[in-house]
């Protein structure tokens, strides 16, 4: 079928209990038996978000939140080792500004809708998360990630010459204070999972095998306290930082699209850009 935003969904049952909706980079699995989806990002190879997977995450996003048996959403990665690159840096060089306006408001309408969610939202970061991968992960109500060295999380923007807007700033400065936020962000820095542990920025570390059962462990706990409740707290809670963004949407995608459009910057996503294709080779 064709949603009204133009993209391809296919649907499926598997069973009588599960569901399964399925985009180009986005599927969903809804177990109608616990009220939980399992929601996979799969853009190989290493799921940078781009245009079309921003719109296919809030469509998903936008279903579950209408389906009345859902609760709660896991948000992991089919692609071993990486939970998300973050933003594709491809969408942010070489093109036009209304390009770059249609990348940041479909950027903003994602996180608007992750962020102020009515569901438990919890992350399973099963691989690395920077930048954007990891406001994906701050913007859940839980984080566990798995116990892996290689990995790291972090805002790292800085160290690609670009620097994290308000909103991923504010929502860092929630999770792990003020202080932290400042030099972690101010030196881009990306945080193994024990690290991560240490200053609060992930829930938990627990083995590699044992993210997604944890994960439904950790929902079933959140799922026994009243919906409405946690509910009205979550929002309370979040509200601030939805409405400072709303507010400012349109300067925030102006702002953006003057920062990114500028010589300097291009050509330090170029060389960012550069770099990562010379260590790949
Ligand atoms: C005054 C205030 C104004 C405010 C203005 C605000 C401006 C803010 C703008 C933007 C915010 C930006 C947020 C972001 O998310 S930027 C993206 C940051 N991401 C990264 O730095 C991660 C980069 N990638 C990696 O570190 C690694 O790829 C890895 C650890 C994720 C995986 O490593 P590995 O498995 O070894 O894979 P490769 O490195 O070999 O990569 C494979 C392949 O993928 C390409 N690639 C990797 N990351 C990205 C990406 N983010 N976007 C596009 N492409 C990516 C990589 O180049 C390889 O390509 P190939 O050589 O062609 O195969």
């Amino acid at each position: 079928t064709l949603s009204p935003y133009g993209v391809h969904q296919k649907h499926g049952q598997i069973s009588n209990q599960r569901r399964q909706f399925s985009n180009t980079y986005i599927s969903v699995e809804m177990d109608d038996a616990t009220g939980v989806a399992v929601m996979k990002m799969k853009r190989p190879p290493v799921n940078s978000l781009n245009l079309e997977l921003l719109t296919e995450f809030a469509i998903s996003l936008e279903k579950l939140e209408i389906d009345r048996g859902c609760r709660g959403v896991i948000l992991t990665s089919a692609i071993p080792k990486i939970f998300s690159a973050g933003l594709d840096i491809t969408e942010m060089c070489g093109k036009n500004a209304d390009h770059y306006g249609e990348f940041w408001r479909a950027l903003q309408e994602m996180w608007l809708k992750l962020y102020g969610s009515n569901m438990v939202t919890i992350a399973a970061i099963n691989g690395s998360s920077p930048a954007g991968g990891c406001l994906l992960a701050v913007s859940c109500d839980y984080r566990i990630m798995a116990d892996n060295k290689k990995y790291t999380i972090g805002l790292n923007e800085t160290q690609l010459g670009i620097v994290a807007p308000f909103w991923f700033k504010d929502i860092m400065t929630d999770t792990i204070g003020h202080r932290a936020t400042e030099r972690s962000l101010e030196l881009g820095m990306l945080y193994s999972p024990t690290d991560a542990l240490k200053i609060g920025l992930v829930d938990e570390v627990v083995a590699e095998d044992k993210v997604l059962s944890t994960a439904s462990a950790v929902m079933a706990q959140w799922f026994a306290v009243p919906d409405h409740a946690r509910q009205l707290t979550k929002s309370m809670m979040r509200k601030p930082n939805l409405d400072r963004l709303v507010t400012h949407r349109e300067a925030d995608i102006k702002n953006f699209v003057s920062f990114i459009s500028r010589d300097s910057i291009q050509k330090s996503l170029q060389i960012y850009m550069e770099m990562l294709k010379k260590k790949g080779s």
